[in-house]
């Protein structure tokens, strides 16, 4: 198993943000996250990239407990999960080229990554990641001049550079047009695929995540709603999982212009 989560709880500020999560998935397999804002789907993911530790119950990752290794063996575990934010983390002042060089910095050892992080050697590789991403032309700009949207794909290149072993994803597309998001989850599976990782990717739309997964986990009020093969999730499922997420109620539609002009008369 790359992923396991066994009744798992995360509490922070003393609110229960996840509850009873058990979990699993094999090494290769790829599942997407659903479910509505604020559901738990972020710090799901945030406990498998060992940014939480859970309050009750364990996880194993990539064949270890994180919270059983000593900070040496947690580096080198955190050097093998790749994390793309919703908003990419980057320094306004970095560059690209080294945004995107940092993604293969926990792979190092502290000399060797100091001097990748100043002078990157293997800029022919930062430049086929930002490639497949579509912002080769970026590779020396700083980080504080690029897009919302270009910011999150120099987040996705690191990922692509790092070229993990178990591949988080949360709402990898946020800022992305429909296109670019549609090319961006297609390349992230492909990447996926041809390197045999692990790939968890939360979504806010369910239309992407039945496409391109065969695995759709729904999540709810910090809980597993229903974890199934994508053939199964029928629109009911759905409608389930998103019910009573709406800022208001649609207006009543309005009455046909007759019966106004009627009452009027
Ligand atoms: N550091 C924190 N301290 C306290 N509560 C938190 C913290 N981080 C998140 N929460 C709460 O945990 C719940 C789950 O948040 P989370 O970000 O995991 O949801 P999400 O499903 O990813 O939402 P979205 O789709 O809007 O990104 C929310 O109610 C949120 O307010």
């Amino acid at each position: 198993m790359s992923l396991r989560f066994d009744s798992v709880s995360l509490q922070l500020g003393g609110t229960d943000i996840l509850r009873d999560i058990s979990l699993s998935l094999a090494q290769g397999e790829q599942a997407a996250l659903i479910g509505p804002s604020g559901a738990g789907k972020t710090s799901l993911l945030l406990l498998a990239a060992t940014r939480y530790c859970p309050s009750h119950g364990s996880l194993n990752l990539l064949g270890d407990n994180p919270w059983h290794l000593s900070p040496r063996w947690l580096a080198g575990l955190r050097s093998r999960i790749g994390m793309i934010y919703q908003a990419a983390p980057l320094p306004a002042r970095q560059r690209v080229v080294h945004a995107v060089a940092a993604g293969r910095l926990g792979q190092m050892s502290g000399w060797s990554a100091l001097r990748q992080l100043l002078w990157p050697d293997d800029t022919a590789a930062i430049l086929d990641s930002l490639q497949r991403v579509a912002l080769a032309d970026k590779l020396w700009q700083r980080c504080d001049q690029l897009s919302g949207g270009q910011r999150q794909r120099v987040g996705i290149a690191r990922v692509l550079h790092q070229r993990p072993a178990l591949m988080l994803a949360d709402e990898p597309v946020a800022a992305l047009d429909p296109r670019l998001a549609d090319d961006t989850i297609r390349l992230l599976c492909e990447e996926a695929s041809t390197h045999q990782s692990t790939l968890l990717v939360s979504l806010h739309s369910v239309e992407l995540a039945l496409a391109y997964f065969p695995r759709i986990i729904g999540v709810r009020d910090g809980q597993i709603m229903f974890d199934l093969p994508r053939e199964q999730v029928h629109p009911g499922v759905v409608s389930a999982l998103y019910a009573g997420e709406r800022l208001r109620e649609p207006a009543e539609p309005p009455a046909p212009a007759a019966s106004r002009q009627d009452l009027r008369c």
